[in-house]
Formats: structure tokens, sequence, C-alpha cells
């Protein structure tokens, strides 16, 4: 748990980058700090490992206040990964990820082959290890950037912009790894961003700051696009919150048609082996558009459903074998209690005075 304390940041020329920020960030989880340039995200976040110290206020990393420990074993404790990477560009790619273990007295060996575990853990083939980070990709030397952070196995993980360097596409890979590694490591993860969709895809919670570091809001992200806290944060989160908060619900809780319900004189036909090939009907064959598996999330359900001729998402099994129809009528009634029952617990929260 790492627990900012009425902490205030003022730079010698008087500007007030973090203004009393008291805020707790849970462990093992990803909390987002999001807001415009220049709100004091990065201040704030540089303050948890003592690249800036504080004016006033203080900062609990499980309980113990970060000014008792000294600098140098803090910073083993945190890993910090920046926009860009920020590796060293004369090292190999393999000795970049290795350089903190071997200072922390890893054998050199030990830690080049442990090295090359994290890099396919990032998802990089290991012959990229002897590569200088100019001979990579933008995606590539981000990747090494988190590879690097996590080589000390550090409790907490800083990310500052880590993926603003890349485009649309290689930052939508990326962020789904990081998805994926933290539910293998569960870290306790701080991570900056400017881009609303970042913070809402990769938070469990979501602090919305203003000015100063201001939390306008902090709170999960399905409750932020449910009830934005004021104008900021609902300018911030933009339009569509309301068909983005589908994927933070659940796309299991519609009841199900069988696959043998015609919709519109449309009857969905499968193969030998139950797999779905499409719609039937007058027109022909009509392409089904995809299907959903177990787990899905609301919005993926309510796309396919939207997209299908019919009208109707289509459920499959493992083994790829269509078990169910979604249909966009029966979506309208399910949303609609979702909804109902997400705003009636955050009025009750607010009213117990829990809500931030
Ligand atoms: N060394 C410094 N001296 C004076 N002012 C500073 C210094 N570093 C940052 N600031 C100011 O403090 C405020 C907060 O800066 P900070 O970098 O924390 O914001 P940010 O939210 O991370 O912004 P961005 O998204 O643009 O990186 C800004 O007004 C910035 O100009």
């Amino acid at each position: 748990m790492i627990e900012f304390e009425g902490v205030t940041k003022r730079y010698p020329d008087g500007t007030v980058a973090v203004d009393d920020l008291s805020l707790t960030v849970e462990t093992g989880q990803i909390t987002v700090f999001v807001g415009p340039s220049g709100c004091g995200k990065t201040t704030a976040l540089r303050m948890i490992n003592r690249m800036i110290e504080p004016t006033s206020g203080r900062i609990l990393i499980d309980g113990d206040d970060i000014t008792t420990r000294p600098e140098a074993q803090l910073r083993r404790e945190i890993g910090y990964v920046i926009q860009g990477a920020g590796l060293f560009p004369h090292r190999t790619v393999l000795d970049n990820v290795a350089t903190v273990p071997i200072l922390k007295g890893v054998s050199r060996r030990d830690a080049r082959s442990s090295a090359l575990g994290l890099l396919e853990r990032v998802g990089l083939t290991a012959d990229l290890g002897d590569r200088y980070p100019a001979q990579l990709s933008g995606g590539q030397q981000q990747r090494v950037g988190v590879a690097r952070a996590l080589a000390a196995d550090p409790p907490v993980l800083l990310m500052d912009e880590p993926f603003s360097a890349v485009d649309p596409v290689v930052r939508d890979d990326l962020q789904q790894e990081l998805l994926r590694l933290q539910g293998e490591l569960g870290k306790t993860i701080v991570l900056v961003t400017h881009d609303i969709d970042e913070a809402i895809r990769l938070g469990d919670k979501v602090a919305v700051l203003a000015n100063g570091a201001r939390p306008a809001q902090f709170a999960p992200p399905a409750d932020i696009l449910a009830s934005p806290a004021d104008d900021f944060v609902a300018s911030l989160v933009g339009r569509d919150r309301g068909f983005r908060g589908l994927s933070f619900a659940d796309g299991n809780e519609i009841p199900l048609k069988t696959i043998d319900h015609g919709v519109d004189g449309l009857t969905l036909e499968v193969d030998a082996d139950g797999r779905p090939l499409g719609w039937r009907g007058p027109d022909g064959l009509l392409p089904t558009e995809g299907s959903f598996r177990d787990g899905a999330n609301l919005r993926t359900v309510a796309d396919l459903a939207i997209l299908s001729p019919a009208g109707a998402a289509v459920r499959v099994d493992a083994e790829g074998r269509a078990d169910g129809l979604v249909l966009l009528e029966d979506l309208a009634g399910n949303v609609r209690s979702q909804q109902r029952e997400r705003l009636a617990a955050l009025a009750t929260s607010n009213s117990n005075g829990e809500a931030g």
C-alpha cells in the first residue's frame, strides 16, 4: 500500500505542482493517475521513489515513511518505466535487462540467463538480446523497458506514460501484454497517462487529477464511466461513456436463446461439428460477424449483436461449437438493470461517505 498524506510539491519558482494530495494506492493493483498536461501527474509519481522530494506531507509504503529508507534501497524496490523506454544506448538488450540484478550482486551469467526469460515474458524473442536499443522498434524498446524494470523483481512498479511513444496498434498490444503480465505477477503499479482510454482499460482504480494533482474522482473505471463526479471528469471522459461502460458489464448475465431460435426468417447454420457457418435466409447465407465465449463483456456481445444480420450474437463453447444466442432485444433490459444496480450502489456508497 502506498499512502500520500497531505503531500505538496512547490518548485523553487513557486509552481505548486502537487497541492495537498492525500490518496491510497492499493497493493497488487494497477492505479492510474490521469489528467491534463501539467496537472502534476509525473511530479506525484516521482515523489514515490524520491526522484522528487515533497515540500510537505509524507508518503508511506506499507506503513513506512519513505524518507526513512536509503534512496538506493528504495529505487531497487521500485521499478521505473518511462516513455521511450530510457534504455542505455551502448548496452545490448540483454545487458540492459541484466544491469540492476548485476548491481545487486547476481552473477553476470545468472543475470543474463534470467534476462532471457524476462524478454520472453514481455513477448520478445531471445535473438533480440544481442541487439542495441537503436536496432529495435519503439514497441520492442518499450517491452525491454518493462523487462528491465521487472528484472529486479520489485514489488512496486512506476510507469510514466510508458506506451505513449508508440503507434496505436503497438500500444494496444503493449496494454494487453501489461494486463496479462499483471495477472501473473500482481505488482503494485502506479501508471501515469494523459489518455483516459488507457486509464480506463488498465486501471483497477483511476485517479482523475485536476491542476495541482487534486483528485477530482478516484474510483474504479466502471464507476467513473457510469457516474463522473463533476463536469471536469465528464469532459475528460468524453463521449460514448455509456457504450464504453459496457466493457465492465458481464455479458453472461443475459438470457440465452437456443441456437435453433429463428430471427426474422434467418436461422443459424452450423457445420458437422456444430461450428457457426452463417445465417441462412431468403438472401442465402449471411455472415455471423464473429462469436463470443464465456467470460465476454457486454460491449463485445452488444457489438456482435449489432453487426449480425439477425441482431443476434452467437455464443460458442471452448471447441468453437455454437451453444446459444443473445438477441439485441434481450440486451436492452439487461443493460438497463445492470446500470440501475450500479447507480444504486454508487448512491449508497456516496451517502455512506465512502466514494472518492
Ligand atoms: N522543475 C520544475 N520547476 C518548476 N516547475 C516545474 C518543474 N517540473 C514541473 N513543473 C511544473 O509543475 C507542473 C506539473 O508538472 P508535471 O510534470 O508533474 O505534470 P504532468 O501532469 O506530468 O504533465 P505532462 O502530462 O505534460 O507530463 C507543471 O505546471 C510544470 O510546468
